[in-house]
């Protein structure tokens, strides 16, 4: 595997079970090529930006785009060796071929709302097998060690994927002159430590008193108890966010707070969570609830909200000891 070579040629391959895999990563990252298209062109494509209806089934304002992005990766993976699959955007699992071996979740368009202010939006995908002998849901609610694959899509700038075959993560990026994926970097890790964090700080007022402080000491930078000058970000785009740690470390959080709606955060376990904590761990970092491995909770239900936080290992340690106590506060 050398860079510039493209997606189609970095696949496993060779047997019937790696073979299907191989054709959902393709099916995917084809109707990820698209969807970027249709991103760059902004509001040359009329107003995909606006909110329509009352919201999506995981209860947030849906955007026309949120409908089109769904649309089409449902269109690609007909063709493809899936059985079943969970998105974002429906309230069930959608039963495609009993037959065919995998499952898929998908978050067809992550961080809708950066839409209309031309900022990164993407996508996130998570392939397993499909359930035998077993409600067409059951993949979906399984712990995420189960995953096969998962992968995250930005549209940004450029077009990026960091995937996961379970074998470390590779970073591919879109070449628009031949419409194909090809790799950019193999086996991206996540640096161990870092100073940069994440999270929507407007709601400080709502959270734990233990995450409060471990953000109180974050800003009193090296004169305070982590010795160490942090930098901020919150771009409001976990997909962008996650390729942002996957290139120079960082945290990124999105705690359960005391607002209504919000007592396990707002990201959503199947199609949000576990994904980029498989992806997180592959490359050596951490992902959890803030006390919790992420990567081994079962859902009670396909759009399920999780606490997050992932990110550089040594970081996502210390918000682990500060939320249970075993930090002096
Ligand atoms: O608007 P908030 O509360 O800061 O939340 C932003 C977060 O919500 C999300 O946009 C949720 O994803 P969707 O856009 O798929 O609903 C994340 O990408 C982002 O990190
Ligand atoms: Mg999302
Ligand atoms: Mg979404």
């Amino acid at each position: 595997m050398r860079v510039g070579d493209p997606l189609d040629t970095c696949l496993p391959g060779g047997d019937a079970a790696t073979d299907a895999l191989a054709r959902t990563v393709l099916a995917l990252a084809g109707a990820a090529a698209e969807l970027s298209h249709l991103v760059s062109r902004g509001a040359l494509e009329g107003a995909l930006g606006a909110e329509i209806g009352e919201g999506h089934e995981a209860g947030d304002a849906q955007r026309a785009l949120d409908v089109v992005a769904d649309d089409l990766f449902f269109r690609a993976l007909a063709d493809a060796p899936v059985a079943a699959v969970a998105s974002e955007e429906r309230e069930g699992v959608v039963v495609l071929d009993e037959r065919a071996p995998l499952a898929v979740a998908v978050d067809p368009l992550d961080g809708s709302s950066n839409i209309d202010i031309n900022a990164p939006v993407g996508a996130i995908f998570s392939i397993m097998d499909a359930a035998r002998d077993a409600p067409a849901e059951a993949p979906f609610l399984a712990p995420g060690t189960r995953q096969r694959a998962a992968g995250i899509v930005v549209f940004g700038p450029a077009t990026t994927m960091l995937l996961s075959v379970g074998r470390g993560v590779d970073l591919h990026v879109l070449d628009r002159a031949s419409g194909a994926f090809r790799l950019a970097r193999a086996d991206v890790r996540v640096p161990v430590s870092a100073k940069e964090f994440a999270i929507n700080a407007s709601n400080r007022r709502h959270w734990e008193p233990g995450l409060e402080a471990w953000f109180e000491h974050c800003l009193a930078g090296r004169d305070g108890p982590l010795a160490r000058d942090h930098n901020m970000r919150w771009i409001a785009s976990l997909v962008a966010e996650t390729f942002r740690i996957f290139t120079r470390g960082g945290v990124y959080l999105y705690p359960a707070d005391q607002r209504k709606g919000y007592e396990r955060g707002r990201l959503r376990l199947v199609y949000e969570g576990k994904p980029v904590a498989f992806l997180t761990e592959q490359a050596g970092g951490l992902a959890t609830d803030g006390r919790r491995r992420i990567l081994d909770l079962e859902a009670g239900s396909l759009h399920e909200r999780c606490p997050f936080v992932f990110g550089s290992r040594e970081m996502v340690e210390t918000i682990g000891s500060y939320l249970s106590g075993s930090r002096p506060g």
